[in-house]
């Protein structure tokens, strides 16, 4: 294997940003199209994610990802949390809004929807209460960023989609994933056909939960608030395929391991067919093969009872690609081309360091959740797209969120857990 040191890459790499020049940018974004924030990485590194307009964001939720998606916020700033709420209780909010000055608390949802210095509403409690919550918010006017899974059912999520474009509201899951430089780069491979035509996804994501979560008291492991590894840890990879494969894929192959006293699941894994989109085959001179475009199949798993590798690789007719660990919210990413003969390839590697931390962030605790200074990302593209007046963003579309829903939910029918009319009958409790 012959390691290469592309100028491409060289460059990206001397291209290390930091976030704390001062953005010289006023023209930057403006000319910027929103659904290529990877170019702005690449030409204006240091102004990546710190020149987005301004947002005012509401927190719904205090718990640990609404932490870190509020500290990520302290990167960027014109994007600003004005508001958070608590449904558990007032003090929480009181104490949220404390640790990271915002002004603003509620003890409830209902009085954040109502504050109308809010524009965007990041909705991050736990995903049972999706359906409810993100449609009072839309009813009352405001963009939502909701946290994965989007809802717990593909029923939920096309309601509150289709609520979304009457309301003419911007409303996205937050697949942050898709908003890392990184895999912004692996879309640019792609679309370049850097390795041909895709064949093959492998994608896993096992973290454990015993170690870090009160056993069996977690809502990890809670029928009643839609637990399991499925959708705690399922959306990634099953997001990870379809990046790949524009298509529905035509078989699904579930399996998994059910908890019968819990009523979740503890692992999954699925394999997926995709079908060809298009009928005629691509007779492919340098790899002597038909190709039918978009045909393959992915390999995925998940689950909450290990620790995996936690690595996406995508395979093309002319090489593939390494998303490095932690794949879900990568840094680096690797491009083997093929070269003649079986084994052997040419490697190049890119490397997008994540943002420095802010005094701010460090004092007030830091993250609870790996590479979270990255959820950055994600709110600087939003924050772009809103400004464009776009109602979803390129990097993972409605279309794609109701998709993994859609997964999602056979995975739970295939290990006998899906019972629609019972999850939304909870969400509506
Ligand atoms: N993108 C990412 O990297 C991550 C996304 N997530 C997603 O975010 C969501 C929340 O996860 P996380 O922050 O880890 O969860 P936490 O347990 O830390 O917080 C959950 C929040 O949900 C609300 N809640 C309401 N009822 C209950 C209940 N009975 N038990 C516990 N919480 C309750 C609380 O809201 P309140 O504060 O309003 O009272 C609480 O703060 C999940 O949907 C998860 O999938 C989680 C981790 C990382
Ligand atoms: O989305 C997530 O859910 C579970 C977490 O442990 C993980 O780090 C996170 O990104």
């Amino acid at each position: 294997m012959a390691e290469k040191n592309d100028a491409n890459a060289t460059e990206l790499m001397s291209a290390t940003f930091n976030p704390h020049e001062t953005a010289p940018l006023d023209v930057v974004f403006a000319q910027a199209d929103p659904s290529t924030p990877y170019a702005s990485y690449a030409s204006s590194p240091n102004s990546f994610i710190q020149s987005c307009p301004s947002l005012k964001w509401g927190i719904c939720g205090t718990g640990r990802i609404c932490n870190d998606f509020t500290q990520s916020l302290k990167l960027l700033p014109h994007s600003v949390p004005v508001a958070c709420a608590a449904m558990t209780s007032a003090a929480s909010a009181e104490k949220f809004g404390e640790k990271h000055g915002i002004s603003k608390c509620y003890g409830s949802y209902e009085e954040l929807s109502e504050d109308l210095n809010v524009d965007i509403v990041y909705v991050g409690n736990v995903h049972v209460f999706r359906r409810e919550v993100v449609e009072m918010m839309l009813n009352a006017g405001k963009h939502c960023l909701v946290e994965k899974p989007f809802a717990c059912s593909h029923a939920d999520a096309k309601f509150l989609f289709d609520l979304a474009a009457e309301k003419n509201l911007f409303c996205s899951e937050g697949m942050w994933t898709r908003y890392f430089p990184a895999v912004e780069r692996v879309r640019e491979i792609l679309s370049e056909g850097g390795i041909g035509e895709v064949v093959a996804v492998n994608s896993d994501f096992h973290f454990p939960t015993n170690d870090s979560e009160k056993y069996p008291d977690s809502p990890l492991y809670s029928k009643k608030l839609a637990g399991g590894a499925s959708r705690y840890a399922g959306p990634y990879p099953v997001a990870a395929a379809l990046c790949c494969f524009p298509a529905f894929p035509d078989k699904i192959a579930c399996a998994g391991v059910v908890d019968p006293d819990l009523g979740i699941d503890l692992a999954g894994s699925m394999s997926l067919s995709f079908p060809s989109p298009e009928i005629q085959a691509i007779d492919d001179s340098e790899t002597k093969l038909l190709q039918a475009k978009g045909r393959g199949v992915a390999s995925i798993n998940f689950g909450f009872m290990g620790e995996s590798e936690e690595e996406t690789t995508i395979v093309g007719t002319k090489g593939r690609i390494l998303i490095h660990s932690p794949a879900h919210c990568p840094t680096k990413v690797t491009l083997k081309s093929k070269m003649e003969g079986r084994g052997n390839t040419e490697s190049v590697t890119w490397d997008f360091p994540l943002p420095d931390l802010t005094e701010d962030i460090t004092n007030s605790g830091g993250f609870y959740y790996p590479n979270s200074a990255g959820l950055a990302y994600e709110a600087a593209a939003i924050a772009r797209c809103i400004e464009a007046g776009k109602l979803e963003t390129p990097q993972f579309t409605k279309e794609e969120s109701l998709k993994v829903m859609e997964i999602l939910d056979e995975f739970l029918r295939q290990v006998g857990l899906f019972e629609e009319e019972e999850i939304e009958e909870e969400n509506r409790k």
